[in-house]
């Protein structure tokens, strides 16, 4: 059998290979809502479309860190490499039992039935990415007909784009008929105040729709850092401020990542432990990391269940 070997792109950083055990220790079920497998390339190819080739980043190497972390549960997001070919995240999705749910890319003529088996083998929603340096183009009128498939299966709709974008994209977002999931607080600029208008814009359109946020990748948000690197106790000050504001705002809607194998990162690759020290800045008390950890990730993706 022939397998396809895959070139990583230029200056490709891979994941952190031996991370720190965190200080902070998770409560018990915690929920790690953002993560992504890349292939094993010989085994899933990466998508044709793609707009990077990463390293291989396999179920394994994603349990692995679950365990080293203290996580108990996956949310598992299809990356932008794979394309519309869910299964590599299908395939870790299936291997973590009830550990794990999925999020998946989809086209617009999509079978019933492939959205049904979709749904027996854990995924809970679809992500729309708007971001130009990861997806060719985001015809709404493709996505909006995305969403209302899903809608017989109470699925959400994971949305990713840059902050600058909102005021364009919220009259969209507000039409369709699904909650929303917001990845990476939707990338504010942190060298603006989070009292200042852009981020109050965000904030106003949470508040205002069934919308959640994903307080995470302060390392990619982060300007100034420091780095969460050589047991660094205080990285991403910069990001602090906005993830704080938004935990406290709606600590019902929030939920927490890794980002873990941290694509298209170019600066420096994050101790994975040092960031899960990073969520009592953001979280202060042990009310809000429950909220944020084990009972907001339980509710949206394992409603019913007892964590
Ligand atoms: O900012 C990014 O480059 C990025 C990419 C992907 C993806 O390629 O799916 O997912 C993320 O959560 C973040």
């Amino acid at each position: 059998m022939s397998t396809t070997t895959f070139t990583k792109s230029p200056g490709w950083l891979d994941w952190y290979s031996n991370p720190s055990k965190p200080r902070f220790q998770l409560p018990a079920g915690a929920v790690d809502a953002h993560c992504h497998v890349f292939g094993p390339g010989s085994e899933f190819p990466f998508a044709p479309e793609r707009k990077y080739t990463p390293c291989d980043a396999g179920k394994e190497q994603l349990f692995a860190l679950r365990d080293q972390l203290g996580v108990s549960r996956n949310v598992i997001v299809q990356a932008t490499c794979h394309g519309a070919d869910n299964r590599a995240m299908v395939d870790a999705v299936q291997a973590a039992g009830n550990g794990a749910r999925g999020v998946a890319t989809v086209r617009p003529d999509v079978a019933d039935a492939e959205l049904r088996r979709l749904d027996d083998a854990g995924v809970r929603g679809v992500r729309f990415n708007f971001l130009k340096r990861l997806v060719n183009s985001a015809p709404k009128e493709e996505l909006a007909e995305i969403a209302r498939r899903i809608t017989p299966f109470g699925w959400h709709v994971v949305v990713y784009f840059e902050g600058t974008e909102l005021e364009e994209l919220q009259g969209f977002f507000r039409s369709l008929p699904v909650p929303l999931v917001v990845d990476h607080m939707g990338r504010p600029d942190v060298t603006k105040p989070p009292s200042g208008p852009e981020f109050s814009r965000f904030l106003h359109f949470v508040e205002q729709n069934d919308v959640w946020v994903k307080v995470s990748c302060p390392e990619r948000l982060s300007i100034s850092g420091p780095p969460a690197l050589d047991g660094e106790p205080a990285p991403y000050g910069d990001v602090v401020a906005f993830g704080r504001t938004v935990v406290e705002e709606f600590p019902d809607r929030v939920l927490w990542g890794t980002d873990w194998p941290h694509p298209n990162l170019t600066d420096h690759m994050p101790d994975d432990g040092l960031l899960v020290d990073y969520i009592p800045r953001v979280a202060s008390t042990p009310e809000l990391q429950h909220k944020l950890l084990v009972d907001n990730p339980m509710r949206l993706y394992w409603p019913g269940e007892e964590a």
